[in-house]
């Protein structure tokens, strides 16, 4: 490089660190800003998450970017990047409570992830949390007493005999609920047990959500569901969307969405490992789909054996479920082995169409995520 351009690059990049210094003002600025919403919401009890607002703020701003010969695209990502934030930073002013006359929350079996985060979510909006752990069973009659909320979040495996052993002299008036990822027979093993109101909760993520903005909770209803419906509200308050589900319904979709998701996944962590697979190499040749799609295995073990051998394991029916895709591997590979081109396209096509709209949909999103895991190496 000569010394021109050496002095004109150096110019440029001092006039771009300019920029993108006053853009670290703007966005403490556009934080206070969204401080101070998150405490008006919070007084009023309105949810942290107003997708209305951002719809009609994310057009408007990708309009204004276009006149600027701004990629629409380009502002809409970083307007989205900005709000989870703004999430995330609405979450700590804490949340209105929506039934302050509720006695106290008992959390059984607190000391799991899940059960912390909500046990977290219940102290910000107000409520007083007690956990019981396997150690505190002998102190239940005093931690139960005057409960008005009794949420168990054990290993599934447990759930239903915990129900019909311990939780069968609540009080009347209090909502037995549960966070098992599995609804059927929980929600019976509650109804069972307890004359008040039952509610089953599945929330569809982990425990290392920042937030629950956007996030989905599986709600099925068991019994007087007037007396839980404050429950429901306090969930939505937090972010997340209430999507109600008949407990059959939840659990077949569960086979697919869960059981085999992660089974699938656990085999091909298996196969890495068998094949004696070399993780650092494979990630220099690594595509972003690839890397994205070794991320998605690699976080399974990094994770809790017990947790996904519960979920795995929970309903006998996902066998069933996991058999068949075994069988749809079997096949396709028996194309390949006898090299018929012809049908596996002829295949494809017909998956394809059977997709139909969601195919274009789900290369649209997958676009943005692959782009983000791109965006995400160094060196
Ligand atoms: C700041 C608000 O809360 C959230 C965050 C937004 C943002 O960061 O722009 C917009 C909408 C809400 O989901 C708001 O409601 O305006």
């Amino acid at each position: 490089m000569n010394e021109r351009t050496t002095a004109e690059l150096e110019n440029l990049r001092g006039l771009i660190d300019g920029v993108d210094q006053q853009l670290i003002h703007l966005l403490r600025k556009r934080l206070d800003l969204v401080a101070q919403v998150g405490a008006v919401k919070h007084g009023a009890g309105l949810p942290i998450y107003a997708p209305q607002r951002e719809a009609a703020m994310l057009a408007k701003r990708r309009e204004e970017a276009k006149k600027m010969d701004v990629s629409p695209q380009l502002i809409e990502d970083i307007l989205r990047r900005l709000m989870r934030e703004s999430y995330l930073n609405e979450k700590d002013i804490g949340f209105k409570q929506v039934n302050p006359d509720l006695g106290h929350v008992v959390i059984v079996g607190g000391s799991g992830k899940l059960g912390g985060l909500f046990s977290q979510m219940l102290v910000l909006s107000g409520y007083q949390v007690k956990v019981i752990d396997k150690d505190d069973w002998a102190r239940a009659d005093e931690i139960f007493d005057g409960a008005g909320l009794v949420l168990v979040t054990v290993p599934i495996g447990i759930t239903c005999d915990l129900i019909k052993d311990k939780l069968t002299t609540l009080p009347q008036s209090c909502i037995l609920a549960d966070l098992t990822s599995i609804k059927g027979e929980p929600v019976e093993a509650m109804l069972a047990a307890h004359s008040g109101p039952v509610v089953g909760l599945h929330p569809m993520f982990g425990p290392d959500v920042g937030s629950l903005a956007k996030q989905v909770v599986v709600v099925c209803h068991g019994r007087q569901s007037a007396e839980y419906q404050w429950l429901l509200e306090q969930i939505q308050i937090w972010g997340a969307r209430i999507v109600e589900a008949e407990p059959e319904r939840h659990d077949k979709a569960m086979q697919l969405v869960q059981a085999m998701r992660h089974f699938s996944s656990f085999v091909y962590g298996l196969n890495l490992y068998k094949e004696e697979a070399d993780i650092e190499s494979l990630l220099q040749f690594s595509s972003p789909i690839y890397r994205l799609e070794l991320a998605m295995v690699g976080r399974l073990f990094a994770q809790s054996p017990e947790l996904y051998a519960d979920i795995i394991f929970a309903q006998k029916e996902s066998m069933q479920a996991i058999g068949d895709y075994l069988d749809n591997y079997s096949q396709a590979l028996s194309l390949l082995q006898v090299g018929d081109r012809d049908a596996f396209v002829e295949q494809f096509k017909e998956v394809a169409q059977w997709f139909g709209d969601f195919a274009p949909q789900f290369q649209r999103e997958s676009r943005a995520m692959l782009q983000s895991v791109n965006d995400m190496k160094t060196g």
